[in-house]
């Protein structure tokens, strides 16, 4: 029947002969790592997320578990990546798509199976979905320093996640969008306050604190006999959510190499646009926004050593060993961009280093240390 929903939610682009058995095949790599989340992109006529987060629903019989009407899931998923931006070049739609298929591979570990309810689960991934809708492809910093609407509004404080959280709830209250519709109030609220919690956690401003707790859990982290985690508190359950997105949220550098790539080029197209802004408007230009001065590939090596790696490297010490590949992809890229750095050391020969040390046990340690 004419109103019944396309085999993967979104209808496909019709120059396309064979689209669907396309994304059929791209999506059979939803539970990897490496999916590829751009060809899906292109495949969906860019509604990626809605795409994904379908797949991801149906695939976790959440729409059943929660009586959510597949219609109902999918009109507010189109209504959301509607109002992710297409003219920024990062913070869009595709970005909102990655970080969900991202957040669902770290909620599939093995360290977390069956920790997590479904509700839980539903909050997380609804969270990745909308974590970043709005976003002007401009930051907190830029907001508050020009005086913007959003800045008064939300007094400076994480001008940026505050806004995607309220446009999401707003946007719940449209016609035939209620996805939550069939919950009773008591989870509709459990929901709302773990997506708001989440969301938040995803300001870096939060990070260094995020971190530290993190790091705190994984010294006193208790384990049940399966090797799953114990966590019997909602401020440790949300704890580790809140890690598990803002993980998802820096995976970039942590996926492989193309799109390792390809989410820079992405992220310094933004970046440059509001460093031009800034000058345009004569104000102090960001340091990792001037096209004129940035080196990318140190940038990057900087970015991945004081941010991405501890970050990555504490999540993966409570998942152990379940985050042991991406850990690779991580180390593999910072060597590529540490390579492409002029004048800078020649990789070292695979595996071993000058003195004939273990590489990653060496980098391991510098990076401990
Ligand atoms: C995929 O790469 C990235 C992806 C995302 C980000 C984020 N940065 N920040 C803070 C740490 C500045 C945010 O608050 C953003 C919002 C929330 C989470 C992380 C976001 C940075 C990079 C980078 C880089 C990086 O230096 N490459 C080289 C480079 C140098 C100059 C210009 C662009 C790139
Ligand atoms: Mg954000
Ligand atoms: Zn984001």
């Amino acid at each position: 029947s004419p109103d019944s929903l396309p085999r993967f939610g979104v209808p496909l682009p019709q120059d396309l002969p064979n689209a669907e058995e396309e994304l059929e095949r791209e999506l059979d790599n939803i539970d990897k790592w490496g999916m590829d989340i751009f060809r899906i992109d292109m495949l969906t006529s860019h509604r990626p997320l809605t795409c994904v987060s379908y797949t991801l629903f149906e695939e976790r019989n959440l729409l059943k578990s929660f009586n959510i009407p597949p219609k109902t899931f999918v009109t507010y998923m189109l209504n959301i990546e509607e109002h992710y931006n297409k003219e920024v070049k990062y913070h869009n739609q595709v970005h909102a798509a990655d970080v969900t298929h991202s957040t669902h591979f770290l909620l599939c570990a093995p360290a977390l199976e069956s920790v997590f309810t479904d509700l839980e689960i539903l909050a997380a991934l609804f969270a990745a979905c909308i974590h970043d809708v709005r976003h002007p492809g401009l930051n907190n910093q830029f907001l508050v320093n020009t005086n913007s609407e959003l800045a008064i509004m939300y007094n400076d404080e994480s001008v940026l996640e505050n806004h995607s959280l309220a446009v999401a709830f707003k946007l719940l209250q449209m016609d035939n969008c209620n996805m939550l519709e069939a919950l009773n109030k008591k989870a509709v609220a459990a929901v709302q306050k773990m997506v708001i919690d989440m969301v938040l956690a995803t300001d870096m401003v939060k990070h260094m604190s995020l971190l530290a707790e993190l790091k705190t859990m994984v010294e006193t982290k208790k384990v049940a006999g399966s090797g799953v985690l114990l966590l019997d508190n909602y401020s440790d359950r949300i704890q580790v959510l809140k890690n598990l997105l803002h993980c998802a949220d820096l995976a970039n550098p942590a996926k492989p190499p193309d799109f390792c790539q390809q989410w820079t080029q992405r992220v310094m197209g933004e970046f440059f646009t509001q460093g031009d802004l800034e000058k345009e408007k004569k104000m102090e230009v960001s340091p990792m926004m001037d096209r004129n001065t940035v080196v990318v590939e140190k940038s990057q090596v900087g970015f991945i050593d004081y941010i991405i790696h501890p970050l990555w490297e504490t999540w993966a010490d409570l998942v152990y060993p379940d985050a042991q590949d991406i850990l690779m992809y991580l180390e593999q890229n910072r060597e590529y961009y540490q390579g492409q750095i002029r004048d800078s050391p020649p990789p070292e020969t695979a595996g071993e280093t000058a003195n004939g040390n273990d590489k990653d046990k060496e980098l391991h340690i510098d990076l401990t240390l």
